[in-house]
């Protein structure tokens, strides 16, 4: 692992239970630190299995993860400080109101409560929900809980943010806030990883890219390296249909 490598994905390879394929198969890559890692692939790629890997939710058949050069199969307690988990599903409590889930969400850390208010009113503001502070889940829209839930993964402020697709549902402006505020983000020095399906957001948003498609990587490289390379493409949704073809995966 170099100096500016914070992640090591190696050779991972995940069956799960009772299946002959596995969702993810014989996967390599790495990521540096600072970069907006955009890890991509059609439905059933095995996305949501490697990031759950990286979160040490699951442990591979074979292979490793090294975050920080220590394995996720052995070092959670340690590594659960550094990276900070946004799920696909929203994972908030309902009948609870916003500041109420956040403080408990972020009192699994152990932050100090006076930190723990200052920094989830800081996130409220930035992301435009202190005004609902103390309104019920239940009132908010989607695209407001999708705001929650980044906050909810952010309240320790780690050095790694995975996010598991976080842009689904969400109206154009509860969008444009939360890619300025990733951009901010990882411009001050989170490193990120994303899934997701909207190129569009990609292409906005990433520096370096892994396409996985059936469990299999196919290639990284950075949307750039990637246009250059298909010159016959305009986009990157081009190079993506391109690279994992049209057939539909259902
Ligand atoms: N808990 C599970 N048990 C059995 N098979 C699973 C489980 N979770 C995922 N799979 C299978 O593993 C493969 C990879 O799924 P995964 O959810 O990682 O893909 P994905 O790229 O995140 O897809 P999507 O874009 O639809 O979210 C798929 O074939 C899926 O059906």
């Amino acid at each position: 692992m170099s100096s500016t490598t914070i992640l090591e994905f190696q050779s991972v390879t995940k069956y799960y239970k009772g299946k002959t394929e596995p969702a993810v198969d014989h996967v390599s890559f790495s990521i540096n630190r600072g970069d907006f890692f955009g890890l991509l692939g059609p439905n059933g790629a095995g996305k949501t299995t490697s990031i759950s890997i990286i979160s040490s939710l699951l442990k591979p058949c074979s292979g490793s993860c090294l975050i920080y050069n220590l394995d996720s199969r052995t070092h959670l307690n340690k590594i659960k400080h550094f990276i900070g988990v946004v799920p696909q599903d929203i994972a908030l409590y309902d009948s609870l109101s916003a500041n109420e889930n956040l403080i408990y969400f972020g009192s699994l850390y152990g932050l100090s409560l006076k930190k723990l208010k200052s920094t989830i009113d800081e996130l409220l503001t930035e992301l435009g929900l202190i005004h609902v502070k103390n309104k019920k889940i239940s009132t908010f829209s989607g695209g407001m809980k999708r705001r929650i839930n980044l906050i909810a993964g952010l309240l320790h402020a780690p050095k790694l943010l995975i996010l598991d697709e976080p842009m689904v549902g969400i109206d154009v402006q509860s969008k444009n806030v939360i890619r300025k505020f990733l951009q901010k983000l990882n411009i001050e020095g989170t490193t990120i990883i994303y899934t997701s399906h909207i190129m569009e957001d990609v292409q906005k948003l990433c520096n370096q890219l892994g396409i996985i498609d059936k469990g299999k990587l196919i290639t990284t490289a950075s949307p750039n390296e990637l246009l250059d390379s298909h010159k016959d493409c305009n986009n990157l949704e081009d190079v993506f249909l391109k690279l994992t073809g049209e057939k539909l995966r259902d």
